[in-house]
């Protein structure tokens, strides 16, 4: 039978721990949780990956990026929230942007994803400090063409990731 879920799961809950075995089973390809909801990211990062998936590890505005550095070679995916996690339609947070920078300066292929307020006013300084990935919400249901605004997004990241390969 065709799995119900694919893609990745941005996991924002507590005890993240428990969702491991559920998600892979409905068939989910990647495991995001939030460095700030375990006590123990290493063994729940050995759990996803026993469970076949990719490990993406988020975190919060509050939290530096020193903490998600140790982490950073174990992992497919860096998250780094551009809002306080709770709903859309929130304003974005520019001065998260060096954290991304300094994530793709040390780890130059890490997927680098940024979540909230993302749309075609804020992206240009996401794909600029470094992120190839990128969430979207009200930017795209409240647009009368969201086709149009999918490829904008889609298109600045990739011409700025092409830039940086060229640079390297
Ligand atoms: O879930 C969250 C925040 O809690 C985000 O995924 C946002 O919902 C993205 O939506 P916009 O900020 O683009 O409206």
């Amino acid at each position: 039978m065709r799995p119900a879920l694919q893609g990745d799961m941005h996991m924002m809950v507590s005890r993240p721990e428990q969702w491991v075995k559920p998600m892979a089973v409905a068939g989910a390809n990647q495991y995001t949780f939030h460095l700030e909801a375990t006590e123990n990211p290493g063994a729940l990062i050995k759990d996803i990956r026993e469970n076949g998936m990719k490990v993406g590890l988020a975190i919060k505005p509050g939290t530096t990026v020193e903490y998600l550095a140790p982490w950073a070679n174990q992992i497919d995916m860096a998250l780094v929230m551009t809002v306080e996690p709770g709903f859309g339609g929130q304003k974005f947070m520019e001065d998260m942007m060096p954290k991304v920078h300094w994530l793709r300066t040390q780890f130059p292929s890490l997927d680098i994803e940024v979540d909230g307020g993302v749309g075609p006013d804020t992206v240009h300084k996401c794909a600029e400090a470094g992120a190839n990935m990128i969430v979207s919400g009200s930017a795209i249901m409240r647009s009368e063409d969201p086709r149009s605004v999918i490829n904008l997004l889609r298109n600045v990241c990739s011409e700025a990731a092409q830039k940086r390969s060229l640079d390297r």
